[in-house]
């Protein structure tokens, strides 16, 4: 394995020329400049290579050559460029392939394994807070709220602060969603509303955190020697510190805080020894009784499963004397708790990360493909049942959905009482999955991909011949290039994806274009989760969350255009405005059990609630 092939053997990857040093770095246009690889790729074929500011980026256009390199050669192909800015903390996504990685990435799918069906607390985080989610949504854009709300919602506090701009108030709702679900996973903690303090700091951290590993922002992530200069030299070196600490303070407080609650020795002394910040703000216990009682009392939650029994994950002798230096004294398979409780921040910054901008496009798919949401609410009356009075079916839905032959159907009786969707229906949702899979591949969330950094020189022959291969000589790929899969070209494939401009969710409902399309993980029918070792481990839950996200919504409303208003809006952005259906101002929707609680009486016709939509996600500037 250690074997290096000698460089005379390959041949270099062809790719565009640049300039010395700076590379292909002024080629990009400013807009949209993941699209310029797909021309490059056009020319160049499956696998080529760019430079910018000194590092050699290898792209891959094919999911073969993505598969022969990401996966098949998983062991060198599976590390992260070193983030100078985050150098000091243990971020999973962006972590060096080895050790720590292994044990965080053990630990994350443990608590990955707690995300199933059968699990109540998971079915609960995701029911109560999809039911806030829909809750604030009614609160807030109603245009009316006072006249409307007859029973008082489960969010008192859900009304926007006055400060706060309508326009992106729902991004915020959405985001809350996420970070509802997984802090409740994570350490028990219930999201009350999307303005809660706790949530935005998690956004600000995975804002900062993007902005931290930005090779254009701090010049010394690109090069890398800028650290060795003087401090007034470098304002990052502060920036970056303040923005870690704050973030360390969060992680430890609230994973730490539960081992407190518990009673832990671990978290305990954890808590007396302190972190550099002087304090984790874990509550502290008075005394056993009190002890005990908060044990007692403390919701299931992973942390919650890591402190019942830590010597699982962390050597003994470690649980009741915590390391000094977290990071330093794990041995090769033993989790620090430092370790534990940063592999739950990543649980949270990553679902942060790309959830809700997908969740956002998600939105914008049922905006301009309002036939999709009317196939989806069909859908969901054929699973869930349909409400009495709702005999009419929305103008442009009334084509049946397929039952997925796969999935056992709930019993006559049931499907008289009409209910909100919950995860057990996932299976016969075919439709609502498959367009959650085009949005995915049509406006991909990180249409560049996410690099790996290559740990050894390598020799590869692509087996479909590419436009430059003229010979049978490998190429050579050199140790330390970053390797991007390229998602908007691999989603661009037109002999994959046929028409990949439009937006066409039948593609995946096709058994002869996917067979099992609906049955396998999202994560192996589109690339949008990435590839090997590293790849996104978060795949089930985001599907999860996303689909009952939207199912609910679509259950409570129709998502319309609103009317654009002169001289405002514009390219990349989008009016939505959501109306009560017809059915629903009938009394119709609102029988829905597990909605009523939720709803309002008399909506009335007209107007009903609406919003602007800002920019939706990074990636809508799209011409
Ligand atoms: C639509 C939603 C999501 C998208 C599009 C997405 C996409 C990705 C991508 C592209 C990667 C990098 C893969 C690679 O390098 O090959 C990744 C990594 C990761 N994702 Fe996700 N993700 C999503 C949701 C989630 C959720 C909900 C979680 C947590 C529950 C999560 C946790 C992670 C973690 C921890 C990593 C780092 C894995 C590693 O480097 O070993 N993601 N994700």
């Amino acid at each position: 394995r250690k074997f290096q092939p000698p460089r005379s053997q390959g041949n270099p990857l062809p790719g565009p020329a640049g300039l010395p040093i700076i590379g292909n770095a002024f080629q990009f246009p400013k807009k949209n400049p993941w699209k310029q690889l797909k021309v490059w790729a056009d020319e160049y074929g499956p696998i080529y290579r760019i430079s910018a500011l000194g590092k050699t980026f290898i792209v891959l256009g094919s999911e073969e050559v993505c598969n022969d390199l990401l996966r098949a050669r998983g062991d060198i192909y599976s590390d992260r460029h070193y983030i100078t800015v985050l150098r000091d903390e243990i971020h999973l996504p962006i972590i060096k392939y080895g050790d720590t990685w292994r044990r965080q990435r053990k630990f994350f799918h443990f608590a990955q394994l707690q995300s199933h069906a059968s699990n109540p607390h998971y079915i609960a985080a995701l029911n109560q807070n999809v039911r806030r989610t829909l809750d604030e949504f009614l609160a807030t854009y109603s245009t009316t709220p006072s006249q409307t709300t007859t029973t008082t919602p489960s969010t008192a506090t859900a009304a926007p602060p006055p400060t706060l701009d309508l326009k992106t108030y729902w991004h915020h709702i959405l985001e809350a969603y996420i970070c509802g679900v997984v802090s409740q996973l994570a350490y028990g903690y219930e999201v009350k509303s999307s303005s809660e303090k706790y949530v935005r700091d998690w956004v600000g951290f995975y804002n900062e955190f993007e902005k931290a590993a930005e090779p254009a922002r701090y010049a010394v992530n690109a090069c890398p020697w800028l650290r060795f200069v003087p401090r007034w030299l470098g304002p990052w070196k502060e920036s970056g510190k303040e923005y870690l600490r704050r973030e360390r303070e969060m992680i430890h407080r609230m994973f730490f805080g539960v081992g407190e609650r518990m009673g832990s020795a671990l978290a305990a002394e954890r808590n007396v020894k302190g972190e550099e910040s002087g304090s984790n703000g874990a509550v502290s216990l008075k005394n056993d009784s009190e002890g005990k009682k908060t044990k007692q009392e403390e919701p299931w939650s992973i942390s919650k499963l890591y402190f019942l029994n830590p010597s699982k994950w962390t050597n003994t002798s470690s649980t009741t004397s915590p390391p000094s230096s977290p990071s330093t004294t794990a041995t090769s398979t033993s989790l620090t708790p430092h370790e534990a409780a940063y592999t739950l921040g990543a649980y949270i910054e990553a679902s942060m990360a790309g959830t809700p901008a997908a969740l956002k496009l998600l939105f914008q798919a049922m905006l301009w493909y309002p036939e999709w949401q009317s196939r989806i609410y069909e859908e969901i009356c054929q699973v869930c049942g349909r409400v009495s009075s709702d005999t009419t079916q929305r103008e442009t839905g009334s084509e049946q959905s397929p039952q997925h032959p796969s999935s056992p159907g709930r019993g006559d009786e049931e499907k008289k009482k009409p209910r909100m969707p919950d995860l057990s229906d996932m299976p016969r949702l075919p439709i609502i999955r498959a367009v959650l899979k085009e949005t995915l591949r049509w406006r991909p969330t990180l249409p560049g991909g996410f690099p790996h950094r290559l740990t050894r020189d390598d020799l590869y022959t692509p087996a479909t011949p590419t436009t430059t291969t003229t010979t049978k000589t490998p190429y050579l790929l050199k140790k330390g290039s970053l390797l991007l899969w390229h998602h908007y070209t691999l989603t661009r494939n037109a002999v994959t994806y046929p028409s990949p401009e439009a937006f066409n969710p039948t593609r995946f409902l096709s058994p002869t274009l996917y067979p099992q399309t609906t049955r396998l993980p999202l994560s192996l029918v589109v690339r949008a989760f990435g590839f090997g070792r590293r790849v996104c481990p978060g795949t089930r839950m985001a599907e999860d969350m996303m689909v009952l996200c939207v199912a609910w919504v679509v259950c409570a409303a129709e998502i319309g255009r609103k009317e654009k208003t002169r001289g405002r809006g514009g390219r990349g952005w989008m009016h939505l405005s959501m109306c009560p259906g017809r059915n629903m101002t009938r009394g119709g929707r609102r029988d829905r059990a597990g909605l009523s609680s939720c709803w309002w009486s008399g909506a009335g016709g007209g107007g009903g609630w609406s919003w602007r939509g800002e920019r939706v996600g990074t990636s809508t500037t799209f011409s």
